[in-house]
């Protein structure tokens, strides 16, 4: 596969409710839009999932933009690909961390390659579902009545899973409140590293709610600490931010640092590698599901994707694109019928990019094309 352009998008999509975690409140999703385009014309998009700022790790969107213009779009430019595992296997070995730049041509390229063998992404990868269970993230809200209200409205439209964001002061009372009013639902806590050793009779005291797994608890990049947490509490431990690589899940699992695994494309460095720790954990007898970072519908096509391999088996992240958008950039939209997701099939991520659209939310871009060096690009402020 010859790649003979790529085409960087800054995006900016407002989100229709702030969302609040531990440790940020976003209004609006800026990013990093990815097209590759063969020498046919035919279209590869994915999306890098990084934030503006070193909030959730430790990639930006500036970071993101350099590792893509300097390295990562100049070696694709320069090699003939025969198949997507090639970037992370070989091409992009050599390149330290930066997951989410490597993630986001990555997925372009896997999205290009489904396309070309006129498969769709899903099938791609190996998946097999024709639709997939999907359940619903909830922010840190004002109120604990404004978070019952949300879980009512999400319950109404058949969400198969609710993940509330916790932190200390906003934990115990709001899961025992949750939890009094909704006795069966399927519950879930993500703490996104707000806690520490030193709190574990708080962490502990969450036991008594049946919650399917508490995401996160404590540091970023510790599996050490969460192993011997995970030995004080009933409650399984979902790792996210900690699970960079196949590595650190081989290593996470060996500690019995958690027992559930949420896999993120981005934060993982790709389809590649999210299949390679999804493989992992199956023979583990480990289950995952697939986060969310915000996406606009294009993400939300990969993670989709991805979640039709068979150990994804616990709801994940990825809601309808109008419970963040008022106006997504794929056509159609992705929408959850009672809590289910019908898998497109046609190539490729299956969802139409709307040119209108992204042309409406790119603030600037910039094309990269074979016969010209990184430094020699046209850009074109928006
Ligand atoms: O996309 C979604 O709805 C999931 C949002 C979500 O929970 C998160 C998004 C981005 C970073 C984190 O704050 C958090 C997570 O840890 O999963
Ligand atoms: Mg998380």
């Amino acid at each position: 596969m010859k790649i003979s352009q790529v085409i960087l998008r800054h995006m900016k999509l407002d989100l229709l409710h702030p969302f609040t975690t531990s440790f940020a409140t976003e209004y609006d999703r800026e990013f990093i839009l990815v097209e590759v385009r063969s020498e046919d014309g035919t279209s590869g998009w994915a999306e890098s999932v990084a934030m503006p700022d070193p909030v959730y790790n430790e990639e930006t969107v500036k970071t993101n933009w350099h590792m893509l213009e300097d390295y990562l779009i100049p070696i694709l430019l320069h090699n003939d690909i025969q198949h997507p595992d090639e970037l992370t296997e070989q091409y992009f070995a050599f390149i330290k961390g930066n997951y989410m730049a490597k993630a986001a041509i990555e997925g372009a390229v896997w999205d290009l390659y489904a396309k070309k063998q006129n498969q769709p992404l899903s099938s791609a990868l190996g998946g097999t579902k024709k639709q997939i269970e999907v359940g619903v993230s909830i922010g840190i809200k004002d109120s604990v009545a404004e978070t019952l209200k949300t879980i009512e409205s999400r319950l109404s439209e058949g969400y198969k899973r609710f993940k509330l964001k916790i932190k200390p002061g906003w934990d115990i009372e709001l899961i025992e409140k949750v939890r009094s009013a909704f006795p069966d639902i399927p519950l879930m806590a993500d703490a996104n590293s707000a806690y520490t050793l030193n709190d574990v009779d708080r962490l502990r005291a969450l036991d008594d709610y049946q919650l399917m797994m508490i995401e996160q608890p404590l540091a970023y990049n510790d599996i050490i600490d969460h192993a011997d947490l995970q030995a004080e509490l009933k409650t399984p431990i979902c790792l996210d931010e900690s699970i960079h690589s196949l590595d650190d899940a081989r290593k996470a699992l060996k500690l019995g640092s958690c027992k559930i695994i949420n896999i993120k494309i981005g934060r993982v460095g790709g389809l590649t590698q999210a299949k390679k720790i999804h493989d992992l954990c199956q023979d583990q007898g480990i289950p995952v599901w697939c986060g969310g970072m915000l996406e606009s519908g294009v993400g939300r096509a990969h993670n989709i994707a991805i979640t039709t391999l068979p150990n994804f088996v616990l709801p994940g992240d990825t809601a309808a694109s109008s419970l963040y958008w008022a106006d997504d950039i794929i056509e159609p939209e992705v929408t959850v019928e009672n809590g289910w997701i019908s898998v497109p099939d046609s190539p490729g991520i299956g969802y139409q990019p709307s040119l209108e659209k992204i042309n409406k939310y790119t603030t600037y871009s910039r094309t990269y094309r074979t016969e010209r060096t990184a430094a020699q690009t046209e850009s074109c402020l928006i």
